[in-house]
């Protein structure tokens, strides 16, 4: 492709400056044609010291929420669900507004309150309430409910982990059946995504990982070790875990018409900007970054307690990046992460 070579050195820069920032480890992955760039820092578990290396899992948090579209797209081909329809036309209990329509969701323009602001707003004690705990979703929909909505529907955007909460009570009621098995079967089976999982609410991670740090709000205080946890507080919005080689071949798998029929793809790729200068935007699940060489690349974010994640492709699908760092409650190592993307589809080092 005409993209620019990938700078290893700047990954590597970008990696050590994630970690001077306080992660234990970092790790990359560029897929780039028949080329495969492999770039690893650091640690994966600070108690035995072992190293961090680019084929460990780890949780992918709300990069969940493009898998939980795929599903609900597929939905849409099939005509089993409207995008436009009322979202309590395909729920068990309704929403306070007929007007939030499934679109809204996806789109994190239906208003609805994020109840993560409550739960986690302190960090530590936060977690430690709900790592072990099992929850509904009409639970964590009752929690943001209880608050006013953000905005009228469709009115503004406003990033909610409760509209894919949403998404995942409607997709199981419409038809029947779990997440975990339309994960499976539409897509971790069909693309081969051997080391991609959905095990709610287990809260261990099988297979080759990394382990998760979350920093303590007095950042003076040690790292707490959050890697078992059930997720429970985010399922359908957050608790797939992965590693870097699936996530890119999802995201270039996803762009280039293998999970989705075209019109879908285009609904979800139709971007909306959501910062000041136009950079970011988010279309239906899926976020897109404008770089500085001037590429635009499609995939998501994820933030769950102990890790930090990128996952991009090009709107061709030819390159594809996925980066991890094992840590989190770290604003600046996640935006340092970021540099990632520059170094991966511009070449370029980080600023
Ligand atoms: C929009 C985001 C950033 S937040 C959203 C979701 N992650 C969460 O909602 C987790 C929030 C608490 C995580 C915790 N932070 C605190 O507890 C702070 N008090 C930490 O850093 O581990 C995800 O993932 N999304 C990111 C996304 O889409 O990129």
């Amino acid at each position: 492709s005409s993209l620019p070579t990938p700078s290893v050195t700047s990954v590597l820069a970008v990696q050590k400056q994630a970690m001077a920032g306080g992660a234990p480890g970092a790790l990359t992955r560029i897929d780039a044609g028949s080329s495969t760039y492999r770039i690893s820092s650091g640690q994966a578990d600070t108690a035995t010291h072992a190293a961090m290396d680019t084929g460990r899992r780890f949780r992918v948090g709300s990069v969940s929420k493009t898998f939980t579209t795929v599903v609900l797209m597929q939905l849409v081909a099939e005509g089993r669900i409207d995008l436009d329809a009322p979202a309590n036309a395909y729920l068990p209990k309704p929403l306070p507004d007929d007007r939030i329509t499934v679109r809204h969701l996806l789109s994190h323009r239906s208003g609805l309150w994020d109840y993560t602001n409550e739960m986690f707003s302190s960090t530590v004690p936060g977690f430690e309430s709900v790592r072990n705990k099992v929850f509904t979703y009409q639970e964590l929909i009752d929690r943001s409910t209880a608050h006013q909505v953000n905005n009228e529907p469709g009115a503004a955007y406003s990033y909610s982990n409760t509209n894919f909460v949403v998404l995942g009570q409607l997709i199981e009621h419409v038809t029947g059946v779990p997440m975990a098995t339309h994960y499976q079967q539409r897509i971790f089976e069909p693309l081969d995504l051997k080391h991609t999982s959905y095990v709610h609410p287990q809260t261990t991670i099988s297979g080759s990982y990394a382990r998760g740090y979350l920093r303590q709000d007095d950042t003076t205080l040690p790292l707490v070790d959050s890697t078992e946890q059930t997720v429970s507080w985010a399922q359908s919005a957050g608790a797939i875990i992965s590693d870097a080689a699936d996530l890119n071949r999802f995201f270039s798998s996803l762009v280039s018409g293998r999970l989705v029929p075209k019109a879908q793809l285009q609904d979800m790729m139709r971007m909306v900007p959501v910062n000041a200068d136009g950079t970011q935007s988010y279309g239906l699940g899926l976020r897109s970054r404008k770089l500085s060489c001037g590429v635009t690349v499609y995939g998501h974010t994820g933030t769950v307690q102990g890790y930090y994640t990128y996952a991009f492709t090009t709107a061709d699908g030819k390159r594809s990046m996925t980066s991890m760092a094992n840590t989190s409650n770290n604003g600046s190592v996640n935006t340092v992460l970021g540099g990632t993307l520059e170094a991966a589809f511009c070449g370029t080092a980080p600023a």
